[in-house]
């Protein structure tokens, strides 16, 4: 399965390129990375990432490929499918527990579903720790052609298969984790020393 991995944001609340700045010496989507590495389901792994910054990344030694839309996360993934079915998780989330990805992919496999995304208890949706068929393609064209970029309303009106998070291991949670504020960097350097 490949993994594909979201370069594409703008860091706004960050104030700068969240996914470059070094934690422990490492820019952080080098964290999220090497983290999916470990994951047994994986057989390779592609950032969709802005044109600005794939030369950036190549650099590190990674497949980029360029996301043209730059829509959102929803034009990530659907860039990300042009390449076959994707798990597909935010380059900021470096926490990542690869038992759990492959967890995922598992259910996907099984499934046999457009799309398996993780949920919490009250409904909100993780679609940026998910895997993701090319039968959802059809689907994603018709919002993005509309200009409806949201993902999470994308799934709801899929056949997606659902993991209900609260019903796995706890630990597992860590998973979501994700840096959207300097603040968050501190976080992520207590819980990785
Ligand atoms: N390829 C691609 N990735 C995206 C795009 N928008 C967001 N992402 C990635 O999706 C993940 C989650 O993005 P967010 O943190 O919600 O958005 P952001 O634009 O990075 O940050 P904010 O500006 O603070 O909202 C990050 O890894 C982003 O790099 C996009 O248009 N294309």
């Amino acid at each position: 399965m490949i993994a594909a991995v979201l370069a594409g944001g703008r860091s706004r609340r960050f104030g700068g390129d969240k996914l470059l700045v070094r934690i422990d010496g490492k820019p952080l989507i080098l964290h999220t990375i090497e983290r999916l590495e470990l994951a047994r389901e994986i057989d390779r792994i592609v950032v969709i990432s802005s044109r600005e910054n794939a030369d950036r990344i190549r650099a590190f030694g990674y497949d980029v490929l360029v996301d043209t839309l730059m829509i959102g996360p929803m034009g990530g993934i659907y860039t990300a499918l042009s390449l076959g079915d994707a798990l597909v998780v935010a380059g900021d989330m470096p926490l990542l527990i690869p038992e759990f990805v492959d967890f995922i992919i598992d259910m996907f496999l099984e499934a046999k579903k457009p799309a398996c995304v993780p949920r919490w208890a009250n409904g909100y949706l993780e679609p940026l720790h998910a895997a993701y068929s090319k039968d959802f393609l059809p689907l994603l064209r018709e919002k993005i052609e509309g200009g409806d970029y949201a993902i999470n309303r994308a799934v709801r009106e899929s056949d997606a298969c659902y993991v209900d998070i609260e019903k796995l291991p706890e630990e597992w949670r860590e998973s979501f984790f994700n840096v959207n504020t300097r603040g968050d960097v501190g976080k992520l350097k207590e819980r990785i020393v």
